[in-house]
């Protein structure tokens, strides 16, 4: 069964963040009931980028994926809540934006699969290890004093 404590990183990346749709971005996973746990604008190091896209490094595509995501500052986040991780992907899009349904950030917002905007979790377990890599320092407790208008 779906937890309600599950956890997502959603990560804005550069081209999010110049374009200014950090807020909406944020807004659109608190609106729907997401509790925010974790927040920061960061320009990681290259060997964080890679150990964060390791899975990704056979691909042709991977020196310009880098590139891309050295080119500005990225702001972190992790949201927790009921099917976080799946729920924060179709909330995302498909992965090539011009696959991206409209009303997701993805279909709402860009056009190409090299600049897609945002990041998310794909399985549960590569959340927890994104959250342990961007978040080192732990995240932030606190009860959501709406949670019983949000689940059952
Ligand atoms: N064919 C491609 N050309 C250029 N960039 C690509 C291509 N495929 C994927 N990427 C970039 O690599 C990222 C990671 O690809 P992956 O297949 O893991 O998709 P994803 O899980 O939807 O994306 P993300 O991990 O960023 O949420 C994509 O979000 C995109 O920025």
């Amino acid at each position: 069964m779906a937890s309600i404590r599950e956890r997502t990183y959603i990560m804005v990346k550069p081209d999010g963040v110049q374009r200014g749709l950090v807020g909406e971005i944020i807004s659109r996973f608190e609106k729907r009931g997401f509790k925010l746990i974790a927040a920061k604008l960061a320009s990681p190091p290259k060997e964080q980028l890679e150990k964060h896209y390791a899975d990704l490094s056979s691909k042709p595509f991977f020196p310009g994926l880098i590139k891309y995501m050295l080119s500005g500052p990225v702001f972190a986040l992790v949201f927790e809540g009921l099917d976080a991780v799946k729920t924060g992907r179709v909330m995302l899009g498909a992965t090539n934006p011009l696959q991206s349904a409209a009303g997701t950030i993805r279909g709402d917002y860009a056009l190409a699969v090299g600049r897609n905007i945002c990041h998310g979790s794909d399985t549960v377990e590569n959340a927890e290890k994104e959250i342990a890599l961007w978040f080192p320092e732990g995240i932030v407790q606190y009860s959501l004093l709406q949670e019983s208008m949000i689940f059952e």
